[in-house]
Parts: structure tokens; C-alpha cells; sequence
């Protein structure tokens, strides 16, 4: 298929491309390379731009001929989120909806949507599965679940396929080394805790170690970008086979497996042979104990399952590119 990837510049979305390209489908990238890096896409052809440039979009569906979009252009800032709401209703929502007005003007009827475990807010259950409840309790989770609710009205309304991956925490690099996390600023503990092996930050923080989990730390269940990739390569043929009627899927995207932060951080020493130091913090406003996907739904309506569920392969695989890679794409 003909597929415009949507901030496909950005960490998920550049090893969603390569995932795709090797699947044989044909790619353009569209990025207003506002936290994406320029090299992350290769020699995919890349057009500077944003999402919200209506006339920009709708001229790339049409002469590309495209049959599918994959968006993740969004802003992900949890924390951010909240003090600065504007920027993220502005852009993942009012962005979005452009975007679903364009595909719907050029007859675009397939749509894979970058969601997030945290539309479920504080989950009631552990393993989550998709039909539970969805509350988030921060504006990042809100954006999402709004376009999740769009994009079901767009299907009743015009038509559209689309499939929501809920992804669990992205973790980990491309196998070939070539690509990999770089976000700027960074928040996310794996980056973070590699940070402090390369020497760039004094300790890590935990956020919490009172916790009612094993050791008191935060539960995640963290998810190679490669399996994401995938999982993203199997939406569209779902997608792509529809023979009765707009299809419509909400998948949760994770491994099923939980790591603790202090699990995270042992994994790391084993990958780069260093002894993290870590510092006792306060809890992080806003974090659920334990976030747990349940993988069955994925592998009844996607055929797809992780392939990396071992904490200590998918920090390793972090390390190649961050060990190789201490300021990242050294673009900003
Ligand atoms: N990283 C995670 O753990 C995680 C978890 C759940 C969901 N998600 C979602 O997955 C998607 C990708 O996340 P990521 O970690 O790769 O983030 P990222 O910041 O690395 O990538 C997002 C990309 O979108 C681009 N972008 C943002 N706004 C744009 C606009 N208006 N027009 C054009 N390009 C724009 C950015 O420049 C960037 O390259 C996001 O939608 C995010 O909410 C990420
Ligand atoms: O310096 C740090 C950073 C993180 N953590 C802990 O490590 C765990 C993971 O935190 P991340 O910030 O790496 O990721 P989150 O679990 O907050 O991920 C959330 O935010 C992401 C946005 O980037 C995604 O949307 C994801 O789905 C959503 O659950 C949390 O328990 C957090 O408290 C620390 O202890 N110290």
C-alpha cells in the first residue's frame, strides 16, 4: 500500500517505517521535524510540514496516491500536558481533525492512530484489557481519547477504517543499530537511566518506592518499537482486508509482562557493566502503580504477539544504540 506516516521523523514512528518498508509497502513521512530528527527516516522521503496544513496534507494524499495513513505526529508529554493544556488540545486534537477532514475529503479510508495506555487513567484491573473502562487522568491521555471517539463517528459517519493501537511504554532500538530513542527533552526511564552508564546524568531519580508492587517501584510493561512496528504492519492488512464494511479495531499494544523501575534499572547495569546510582524520590503525580497490558486482545484481532518480552534483551537493545549513540542524532 501507499502509506503517509505522520510523524514518522519521531522514535515510534521512524521504526514503524522501517517495519513497514521491509513489509513492502511505499512510504512518505510527513514531520514538521519539531522533536524529530531529520536522520531517524533514512532515505525515506521525508516532507517537512505539519499536520495541520490542510492544503499540504490533502495535496500529499492525492499526488501520492495513498491508500492508508499512519499518525503519530503528536505531542507526549504527560507532564507537560498539564501545564500546558492548549498546546496539546491544539495539536492532537484540532491537528487530528484536520487530518481526518482531509482523508475524508480525498477519500482516504484507512487509518492506523498512535493511542496510549494512559486513555485508561488508574486501571481497576491488571492485566488491562481494551474493553476497560477509559478515564486518563491527565490532557495527553484526554487528546487521545477524543480522537479515539472521532474516529469511531467517522467510521459510522463516512466510512472510515481505522485501527487505535493502545501502546504500552515503547522501549528499546532497531535491530541494525541504525536508529533509535532520542527525544529532547527526555523523560523516560530507560533513556534516562542509560544517561547516567554514559556518564551524562549524576543518578537516576525513582519516583516512589512505596508502591504496593514487590519492591515498592512502578510497574510498566515496556514494548520493543520493532514489536510496535509490527503490530502496526498487521493493523493495515486488517485494515486492508475489510470485506464487510468499515472496520473498526482497539487493540492494546504491550507484552503482557510488567518490569519494575527497579528491575529497569538492574537490567541496565547488566547491558552496560556500570552501577547505576539511584536516588529516592517523591511518587510522580499521576502515576497508576502498575500498567500491565493484557496481549490477548492483539492476538485475536491483529495475529500479532511480542516477540521481545525480556526486560534485559529490550534494555540491551536500547544500549546498542544509545552506547553508540550518547547525544543521540546530535541534530539539537
Ligand atoms: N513513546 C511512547 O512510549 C508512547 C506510548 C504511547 C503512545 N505514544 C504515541 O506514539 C506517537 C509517537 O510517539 P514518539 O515517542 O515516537 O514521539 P516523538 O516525539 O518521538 O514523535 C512524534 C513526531 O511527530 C512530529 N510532530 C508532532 N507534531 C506534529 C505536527 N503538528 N505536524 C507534523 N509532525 C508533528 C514530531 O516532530 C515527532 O517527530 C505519539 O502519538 C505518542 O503520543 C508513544
Ligand atoms: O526519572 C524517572 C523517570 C521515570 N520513572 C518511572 O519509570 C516508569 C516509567 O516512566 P516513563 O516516564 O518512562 O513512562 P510512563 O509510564 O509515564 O508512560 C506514559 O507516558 C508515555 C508518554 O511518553 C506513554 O503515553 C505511555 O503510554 C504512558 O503510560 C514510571 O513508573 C515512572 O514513575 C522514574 O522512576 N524516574
Amino acid at each position: 500500500m501507499n502509506i503517509l506516516v505522520t510523524g514518522g521523523a519521531g522514535y515510534v514512528g521512524s521504526h514503524a517505517v522501517k517495519r513497514l518498508l521491509a513489509a513492502g509497502h511505499s512510504v512518505v513521512v510527513l514531520d514538521n521535524l519539531v522533536y524529530g530528527h531529520r536522520a531517524a527516516t533514512g532515505s525515506t522521503r521525508l516532507v517537512e510540514g505539519d499536520l495541520a496544513d490542510r492544503a499540504l496534507v490533502e495535496g500529499l494524499l492525492t499526488e501520492n496516491a495513498i491508500e492508508a495513513v499512519m499518525h503519530f505526529a503528536a505531542y507526549a508529554y504527560v507532564g507537560e500536558s498539564v501545564t500546558d493544556p492548549a498546546k496539546y488540545y491544539q495539536n492532537n486534537i484540532v491537528g487530528t481533525l484536520s487530518l481526518l477532514d482531509a482523508m475524508v475529503a480525498c477519500d482516504v479510508k484507512k487509518l492506523v492512530f498512535s493511542s496510549t495506555c494512559a486513555t485508561y487513567g488508574v486501571p481497576n484491573t491488571v492485566p488491562i484489557p481494551e474493553d476497560h473502562p477509559q478515564a486518563p487522568i491527565n490532557p495527553y491521555g484526554f487528546t487521545k481519547l477524543v480522537i479515539e471517539r472521532a474516529m469511531a463517528d467517522y467510521r459510522r459517519a463516512y466510512g472510515l477504517s481505522y485501527a487505535a493501537l493502545r501502546y504500552f511504554n515503547a522501549s528499546g532500538a532497531a535491530a541494525d543499530g541504525s536508529i533509535g530513542e532520542d527525544h529532547k527533552p527526555e523523560t523516560h526511564l530507560i533513556p534516562l537511566v542509560l544517561d547516567v552508564a554514559l556518564g551524562k546524568r549524576e543518578h537516576i531519580t525513582i519516583f516512589g518506592e512505596d508502591y504496593p508492587t514487590p519492591d515498592g517501584t512502578c510497574i510498566r510493561d515496556y514494548i520493543h518499537v520493532d514489536d510496535l512496528g509490527d503490530a502496526h504492519v498487521a493493523a493495515i492488512q486488517k485494515l486492508g482486508n475489510s470485506a464487510d464494511g468499515p472496520t473498526e479495531l482497539r487493540v492494546n499494544v504491550g507484552t503482557g509482562q510488567g518490569a519494575s523501575v527497579r528491575q529497569v534499572i538492574a537490567a541496565c547495569e547488566l547491558a552496560t557493566g556500570k552501577t547505576i546510582a539511584c536516588v529516592a524520590g517523591p511518587r510522580r503525580e499521576g502515576d497508576p502503580a502498575k500498567l500491565v497490558a493484557d496481549p490477548r486482545g492483539a492476538e485475536r484481532l491483529l495475529g500479532w504477539r511480542a516477540r521481545h518480552t525480556d526486560i534485559n534483551e529490550i534494555v540491551a537493545s536500547a544500549w546498542r544504540w544509545h552506547g553508540t549513540h550518547p547525544d543521540g542524532y546530535a541534530d539539537r
